[in-house]
């Protein structure tokens, strides 16, 4: 296949605009363009960025994937959730690949994504960094190598700007947690506490949340004992590392057959 050509939905977002940038100066992908909203003023035009020779390209605007002039054979989506399942709506009847790095989907919406993965190939993951995806492993391992003695609690820090909480990571980890005692974390989570909650049940697995400036993004499991305490953590310095793995998830969805992926999967680990 010639270097696959990408779109990146929301261009003009936190993630959206690093991730353009990464794929005009990647060697194995081109940049399509990107999408805004319908009634951002740059909808319909372009905007200007500079490639890997410091030479400045117009990058077209639009406000859907439809518009473009030639399919893409990528959507790259760090938007929000309503957008990436309208986005479903133009990429399976296109059969265009998608890597979604949106988070706080509802039950309902992840259900539209698994029925979408049956037509077109999808990567989804709530955190697209090597050091979060290998965390998960290392967290399924205690889970299940220290067993239900062991509480596990896990907290989260992000950005003022975030609008969804736990984070998409926190709840990958608990999902890790979870397989790795063997149990399903729908029946175990505990997301929030105030007043008399009571004690601690056993085999919960707690969530705590905090916000604050310009945090990037930062993850903690507790796993603890009456006798010690065991930390696994990953501290975000840069937007760059999940940049880096959507592109790279790009280039690897690319072509390949309807299904969907993880990043353990892109990353072979
Ligand atoms: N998986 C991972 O590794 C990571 C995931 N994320 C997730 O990515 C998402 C985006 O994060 P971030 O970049 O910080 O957020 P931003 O708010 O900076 O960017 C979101 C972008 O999506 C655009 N957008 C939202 N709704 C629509 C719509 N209906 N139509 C067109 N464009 C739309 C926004 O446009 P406008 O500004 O006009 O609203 C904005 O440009 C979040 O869900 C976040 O949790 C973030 C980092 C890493
Ligand atoms: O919104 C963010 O910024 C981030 N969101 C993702 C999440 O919800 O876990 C990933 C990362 O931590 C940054």
């Amino acid at each position: 296949m010639s270097s696959p050509n990408v779109i990146v939905a929301g261009i003009r977002g936190r993630m959206g605009r690093q991730i353009a940038q990464l794929v005009l100066h990647s060697q194995q992908l081109t940049l399509g363009g990107g999408t805004v909203r319908a009634d951002d003023d740059l909808a319909g035009s372009s905007i200007s960025m500079t490639d890997a020779d410091d030479r400045a390209q117009d990058v077209p605007v639009t406000a859907t994937v439809a518009e473009f002039n030639g399919l893409p054979d990528a959507v790259i989506d760090f938007t929000c959730p309503d957008y990436t399942i309208a986005l479903l709506d133009d990429c399976v009847p296109r059969k265009i690949a998608m890597v979604i790095g949106t988070t706080g989907f509802t039950p309902e919406q992840e259900d539209r994504i698994r029925q979408a993965a049956e037509k077109i190939a999808i990567v989804k993951a709530g955190n697209m960094s090597l050091g979060i995806n290998l965390l998960t492993l290392l967290v399924e391992q205690a889970a299940a190598a220290l067993g239900p003695g062991y509480d596990i609690e896990i907290h989260e820090a992000h950005h003022r700007h975030k609008k969804d909480a736990p984070s998409g990571t926190a709840l990958m980890l608990g999902e890790a947690a979870a397989r790795g005692r063997g149990v399903t974390l729908k029946d175990k989570a505990v997301y929030a506490r105030e007043g008399q909650t009571g004690e601690r049940p056993d085999g919960a697995i707690g969530f705590s949340v905090t916000r604050a400036g310009g945090i990037v993004g930062e993850h903690e499991v507790l796993l603890g004992s009456d006798e010690e305490v065991i930390s696994l953590s990953h501290k975000a310095l840069d937007r760059a590392v999940f940049a880096r793995g959507a592109v790279t998830a790009a280039g690897w969805i690319a072509g390949r057959e309807p299904g969907l992926y993880s990043m353990r999967d892109v990353l072979g680990l």
